[in-house]
């Protein structure tokens, strides 16, 4: 369950943007869709505590991360949140297996216990990087890079992933099969996921709730548990041929799209 009612401002001197929001997931894929600057990125810095809020409350599975009236403020390190940030912001001078594992250090601890040595090996291998662990990301395509940032968001066994427009910097001819991968990964590692997405067909073949954002607030819920609804997308992940949309879909679309 995730539950967020926050309130913060952001300020460069000479703009500012308030964002003011709230919504609460119990299913295991939302979106937060909306156009761009409506404040979605804010919101999932403020989840992952990269930015402070000044008002309100963040839980997480019953964990408060956040909550000013009972001056709660868990650090990022120990939020338990992997984060997925837009061009997945990876660590060029580092290879895909330091990359993977920097989470799990700190400026104190900067060697992976074998343990923790383990967890990046199997990560590299469920994410088939195994053949380019020592590899910078410069070197890798498009879909390994997002896979590694994936694998370096799950290294801290997070309670929950928060994934800013995760296939905005792929062709979309990858789209389709990596929408199924992080499906995948999501359901394999059994953790819930905020995704931010511009895409109606990222919603449409992903997500169990979209949360319209507009203006620094959530201004529709829209719910897409129905099972003809997630058929039809799964169909077209398999890639057995365009389907006719349902009913649900072309409303849903023209709900999404006319905000
Ligand atoms: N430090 C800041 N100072 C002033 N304004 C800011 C600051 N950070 C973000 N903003 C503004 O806040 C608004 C919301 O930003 P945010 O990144 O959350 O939008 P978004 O919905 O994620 O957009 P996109 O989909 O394009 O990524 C934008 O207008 C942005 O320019």
């Amino acid at each position: 369950m995730i539950d967020v009612d926050i309130q913060l401002s952001v300020a460069d001197g000479r703009r500012r943007f308030d964002l003011a929001v709230r919504f609460a997931s119990d299913v295991p894929f939302a979106a937060l869709y909306g156009p761009s600057g409506a404040g979605k990125t804010l919101s999932l810095q403020a989840i992952a505590g990269l930015l402070r809020p000044t008002r309100g409350h963040i839980r997480i599975d019953g964990r408060t991360l956040f909550d000013s009236a009972a001056g709660i403020d868990v650090p990022t390190p120990q939020r338990r949140v992997g984060y997925l940030p837009q061009n997945y912001a990876l660590f060029p001078h580092l290879s895909v297996r330091q990359n993977i594992g920097f989470g799990l250090t700190s400026w104190r601890k900067r060697r992976l216990s074998p343990d923790e040595q383990a967890q990046v090996q199997s990560l590299l291998d469920s994410f088939g990087l195994n053949a380019m662990a020592d590899s910078r990301p410069s070197s890798l395509s498009g879909g390994q890079q997002q896979r590694v940032a994936l694998a370096r968001a799950l290294a801290c066994a997070p309670q929950v992933l928060l994934l800013d427009e995760p296939f905005a910097a792929l062709h979309p001819s990858l789209r389709l099969s990596l929408r199924e991968e992080l499906a995948q990964a999501r359901r394999q590692w059994g953790i819930p996921a905020l995704m931010i997405t511009h895409d109606v067909e990222d919603v449409l073949a992903l997500a169990d709730v979209a949360f319209v954002f507009d203006q620094g607030q959530v201004v529709q819920q829209i719910g897409l548990m129905d099972a003809s609804c997630r058929s039809l997308a799964r169909q077209d992940l398999g890639g057995t041929g365009p389907a006719e949309p349902t009913a649900l879909q072309h409303k849903v679309r023209s709900l999404l799209l006319n905000k």
